[in-house]
C-alpha cells in the first residue's frame, strides 16, 4: 500500500467557519498541534486564498502574512502551505507569503480553467514550492474533462493535482470513476478534497484513497466551509484501522482538536458537536453503550478513556460485561504506576 499524505486545512478552509477571524495567536495554538501530530501539509490564510480579506470574500482583521508567519514560527516538520486563486492573489502575493515562511502552495482554479494558474505553478516551482494544482467544484465536469485539465497542471509541472469536491455534490462513484481515471493517466500524484455537505467526506475520502489517491485533505473536527470537510480525527483513526501507512499519530491528532481547535472556537463562542471519544468506540469496537462508564473510570482511576475503551475492544467485551471496565481501567492504573 502506498503512503497516503495528509493535509489539514483548519486554519484555511476552517477559516470560513470563524468568519476569517482566526488570530496569530489562534494560529500558533493550533498549527502547533497539527506538526505535534505528524501532519504532513498544514494550510493556512484566509478561506478564500492568500488576499482573499476583501469586500466580495469577507475581511478578516489579519493578514494572510501576518498568519503564515505565525504559523511558520512553531511549525518545525509539516509543510506550510497557502491557497492561491490566480485572480485574487498574485505571484507577488505567493513570493510575500514565501518570505513569511510558507513553503508549499496549491493554485486552484475552477475545474475547467486550469488555464489560468500557467505562470502561477511555474513561478511557485521557480521558487521551489511544493506546488499542488487544485481543480475546484470537480463534480460540475465529465472525467474527460478532468483528466483534461489535471494534464495541464502536469504539464505546468505541478507536483501533484486536486480533485476537489467544494460542493460536496460527489457521490462514491464520482469519486472513484475521476481519481482513478487521474491515477491511472497522470505521472505526478493525485489527491482529493471532500466537503461533508451529503454526511459522504470520509467515505468519499476513503474511495479516493481507494482509487489510488495519496494525498487527502481534512480539517480538525470536520471544520470548514458548508458542512464542513472530512474530519482529520476521523480520517486518521479510519486510516490507522486500515493499516495505511500515515505520518499522523492518532491521539496526538486527537488533541489538536480537543486542546487546541475547541477551546480557540470557544474563545470565539462558537461549539462543534464532535465527540472524539464516541470515534475510539468505533475505532476499538466498542460497545457504544460503555462510553458513560468508561468516562467516569477514567477519572476514577487517572488513565485515559481512550485506552480503556482501546483495551475493552482488544478484550472483546460485549452488552452485559460491564464490570469489565473497572476491571480494565484498574489495570491500566497498575500498568501507568509500575
Ligand atoms: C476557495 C475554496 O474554498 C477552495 C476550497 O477549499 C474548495 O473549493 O473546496
Ligand atoms: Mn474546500
Amino acid at each position: 500500500m502506498s503512503k497516503i499524505y495528509i493535509t489539514d486545512t483548519t486554519l484555511r478552509d476552517g477559516s470560513h467557519t470563524v468568519s476569517h477571524k482566526f488570530s496569530p495567536e489562534d494560529v500558533k495554538k493550533i498549527a502547533s498541534s497539527l506538526d505535534a501530530a505528524g501532519i504532513d501539509i498544514i494550510e493556512v490564510g484566509h478561506g478564500d486564498g492568500l488576499t482573499g480579506s476583501t469586500i466580495n470574500y469577507g475581511f478578516s482583521p489579519y493578514n494572510d502574512f501576518e498568519l503564515v508567519r505565525a504559523a511558520a514560527s512553531v511549525v518545525k516538520n509539516s509543510k506550510l502551505a497557502v491557497l492561491l486563486i490566480p485572480g485574487i492573489g498574485t505571484v507577488e502575493d505567493l513570493e510575500r507569503a514565501q518570505d513569511c515562511g510558507a513553503n508549499a502552495v496549491r493554485v486552484a482554479t475552477h475545474v475547467t480553467e486550469a488555464d489560468v494558474a500557467a505562470q502561477h505553478v511555474r513561478a511557485a516551482k521557480k521558487m521551489g514550492l511544493f506546488t499542488v494544482g487544485f481543480l475546484m467544484m470537480a463534480h460540475m465536469a465529465s472525467v474527460e474533462r478532468v483528466l483534461e485539465e489535471a494534464k495541464k497542471f502536469e504539464s505546468y509541472g505541478a507536483d501533484i493535482v486536486y480533485c476537489t469536491d467544494s460542493a460536496g455534490a460527489m457521490l462514491p462513484v464520482d469519486v472513484r470513476d475521476k481519481i482513478s481515471t487521474l491515477v491511472q493517466n497522470l505521472s505526478i500524484p493525485v489527491g482529493h478534497h471532500s466537503h461533508n455537505n451529503l454526511g459522504l467526506a470520509i467515505g468519499n475520502s476513503l474511495a479516493a484513497i481507494e482509487s489510488g489517491a495519496t494525498y487527502i485533505d481534512g480539517s480538525l473536527s470536520g471544520l470548514g466551509a458548508g458542512s464542513g470537510n472530512t474530519s482529520t480525527d476521523t480520517l486518521v483513526a479510519v486510516m490507522k484501522k486500515m493499516n495505511y501507512d500515515i505520518n499522523a499519530d492518532l491521539y496526538k491528532t486527537m488533541d489538536a482538536s480537543t486542546n487546541a481547535l475547541i477551546p480557540v472556537l470557544e474563545s470565539k463562542g462558537l461549539k462543534t458537536n464532535t465527540n472524539l471519544d464516541a470515534m475510539i468506540l468505533g475505532y476499538a469496537g466498542c460497545y457504544s453503550s460503555f462510553l458513560l462508564h468508561s468516562r467516569r473510570a477514567a477519572e476514577r482511576f487517572n488513565v485515559d478513556v481512550r485506552d480503556i475503551i482501546i483495551e475493552l475492544g482488544n478484550r472483546k467485551a460485549v452488552g452485559g460485561q460491564e464490570d469489565w471496565i473497572i476491571e480494565v481501567a484498574s489495570d491500566l492504573s497498575k500498568l501507568k504506576n509500575k
